[in-house]
């Protein structure tokens, strides 16, 4: 398949205006106190070692106040990180963007799908970033394999600033660029075009300045040692393909059998006899020596998130996960194992438990899978973190024609329908947004569609009664996962309108996530860190809010606030779970 080949393009089509107002840095509004009405529902445990007794469930309906059941607390939640929480306890932050959707749509129809974007040329600037945001994306992801450490550092900082001028909680997702095979940069040329049946060279040689026309540098050095006469080429996943023809010293000469687009840097593969070949670039690192710098350079910049490429086994993910936590003591990165080799496929299980999400990263998988295979691949790879409680980023060519028209294909917005009934946490662009002509439009389609594709399952009350399996290790974890799983139903059951969840590390918000309940979650965390990190997380609305042991005081504190700013209203029926005290709470907006 080429990229230049677009059989329909219906230009007089347009997609929805952003329904959303330009952010506003006016966030904060002060506190007025009183008491919700009450009904409660609780099972009063005690998660002390000390303690022998087992749980008991109290039902009790009582409208006089929060007061009289809220008795006891559990400190089974980790020390929360000291870092960035904010010294005005009288607050609640939560971005522009939320705040106008859940005060135009109610609770209901907010988005639950969560959308990652890949910054490059096309949106790195300020004011592009913010159209993103504004336009709803939730984490901003950086690929190594592409520009400098100071372009990419840049970023970071306009999407801090963004954050901390216009009030947004997008989080930083830095990707690595892996020891895999890949062209190089194209001596600048924003891509190449290798038409049917053109005599290209692939050289182990690197070109300083002038590339001679027609030629390409590979990183690799073995890649002239390894690949045969009659080998298949596949450059970006199969995307442009050339059989190699001769072997001179360092170049391999190669007829283009299917013409398209080169990127700069794309990746290569090479195929014998209908399989992948993996010869000794099998045996290169999962994490390569410039990883390791930019590895580096993620935890000094704090970013949230850290993707490896090529993941092969669980090892290498517990090795770079001892040594964040050895090298940033406050700062908690969470790691996710891109899913792209057929190594990560044979270790399945055990690469997902030993991470804190992954991503389904279609564009390499399919080089090394048919790709008849990959839409299986996506479906398992989805099902069992839902099941380890890892969230998922489906990615890669979702709305790949977007690159360069501006509007998708039917067949791209099938796929997007697919990954959001999927019930993956997140959908992510790569090229749409990094290089297209139309990111904020791309972004428009994944969140449009997301948005009627949760409405129409929500309608069709088509819940797959999917097996979650207990994910903790503790006595403690068993009980808060029980608490969730129970909590989701009675929202579904009781249509509420919106699930609380009070949590210091977003353990238990990420409990509830797992349970896809018809209604939002909102997730109120005292840490900034946290509530990036819980952007990645299927239908919760992250707040950042200073709460205390006292639940009675939390829900007065939250109702206020959220009142006074029109994102809730009296008679509005909300259940409350949190890590402080193991309970449910079915309360009526006063
Ligand atoms: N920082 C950047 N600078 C320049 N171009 C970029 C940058 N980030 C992405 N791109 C462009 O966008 C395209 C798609 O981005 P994407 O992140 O999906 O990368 P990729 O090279 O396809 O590889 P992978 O996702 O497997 O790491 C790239 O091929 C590249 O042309
Ligand atoms: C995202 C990515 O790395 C891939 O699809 O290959
Ligand atoms: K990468
Ligand atoms: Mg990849």
């Amino acid at each position: 398949m080429s990229r230049s080949l677009h059989i329909f393009n219906p230009s007089n089509l347009t997609f929805p205006k952003q329904p959303y107002p330009k952010p506003s840095s006016n966030r904060r509004l002060p506190a007025t106190t009183f008491s919700p009405k009450l009904i409660s529902i609780k099972a009063s445990t005690s998660s002390d070692p000390n303690s022998s007794t087992s749980p008991q469930v109290l039902i009790s309906n009582n409208g006089t106040g929060a007061g009289g059941i809220l008795s006891s607390t559990t400190q089974d939640y980790d020390t929360p990180p000291s870092q960035s929480i904010t010294s005005d306890s009288s607050s609640i932050e939560v971005d522009a963007v939320t705040e106008a959707e859940l005060k135009e749509n109610g609770f209901r129809s907010t988005r639950r799908t969560k959308l990652v974007c890949t910054i490059g040329p096309a949106t790195c600037g300020f004011e592009e970033l913010e159209a993103l945001a504004v336009g709803g994306m939730n984490v901003a992801r950086i690929n190594m394999c592409h520009g400098t450490r100071e372009w990419h550092r840049r970023v970071i900082e306009r999407v801090r600033r963004l954050n901390e001028e216009k009030g947004f909680a997008v989080a930083i997702m830095m990707d690595t660029e892996g020891s895999e095979i890949h062209m190089g940069d194209l001596g600048g040329a924003s891509s190449a075009k290798a038409e049917d049946g053109e005599i290209w060279t692939f050289s182990v040689r690197a070109f300083d300045s002038h590339r001679p026309e027609r030629t390409v540098n590979v990183n690799y050095d073995g890649f002239a040692e390894d690949v045969k006469v009659g080998d298949e080429l596949l450059v970006d996943g199969g995307m442009v393909r050339f059989e190699a023809m001769e072997k001179i010293g360092p170049d391999v000469k190669c007829r283009c059998t299917d013409p398209g687009l080169m990127l700069p840097r794309a990746n290569v593969t090479f195929w014998r006899d209908g399989s992948l070949v993996r010869e000794r670039n099998a045996m290169l690192p999962t994490i390569s020596s410039k990883d390791w710098l930019d590895i580096d350079f993620g935890i000094a910049e704090g970013v949230d998130f850290i993707a490896i490429s090529f993941v092969k086994s669980a090892e290498v993910i517990t090795h770079l996960k001892s040594y964040i936590a050895a090298r940033s003591r406050d700062s908690d990165i969470a790691v996710i194992a891109k899913i792209e080799s057929i190594d990560s496929l044979k270790n399945l299980e055990e690469i997902i438990q030993a991470s804190d999400g992954a991503m389904v990263a279609r564009g390499d998988l399919g080089a090394q899978i048919p790709l008849e295979q990959v839409p299986a691949a996506q479906q398992n790879i989805v099902q069992i973190c839902r099941q380890l409680n890892k969230p998922v980023i489906v990615a890669s060519q979702l709305l790949e024609s977007m690159i360069e028209y501006p509007t998708p294909t039917r067949a791209e917005v099938a796929d997007v329908s697919e990954a959001v009934r999927q019930r993956a946490d997140a959908l992510m662009l790569s090229g749409e947004s990094a290089m297209g002509q139309y990111p904020e439009k791309a972004l428009a389609v994944l969140r449009s569609v997301s948005v009627r594709i949760e409405k129409w399952w929500r309608e069709e009350k088509c819940h797959e009664a999917m097996e979650l399996p207990v994910v903790g290790s503790s006595f403690s974890d068993s009980i808060s996962e029980e608490i969730c799983i129970s909590a989701a139903k009675m929202a579904n059951n009781l249509g509420v309108d919106a699930l609380f969840v009070y949590t210091k590390t977003g353990h238990m918000a990420s409990l509830l996530s797992r349970c896809r309940p018809d209604c939002p979650i909102f997730a109120f965390t005292s840490t900034t860190s946290v509530r990036r990190r819980l952007n990645l997380q299927w239908g919760l609305i992250p707040f950042r809010l200073s709460f205390s042991d006292d639940m009675e005081g939390n829900l007065n504190k939250t109702f206020s606030l959220l009142k006074a700013r029109g994102m809730i209203k009296s008679g509005d029926l909300v259940i409350a779970v949190s890590d402080i005290l193991q309970s449910i709470q079915v309360l009526i907006v006063p």
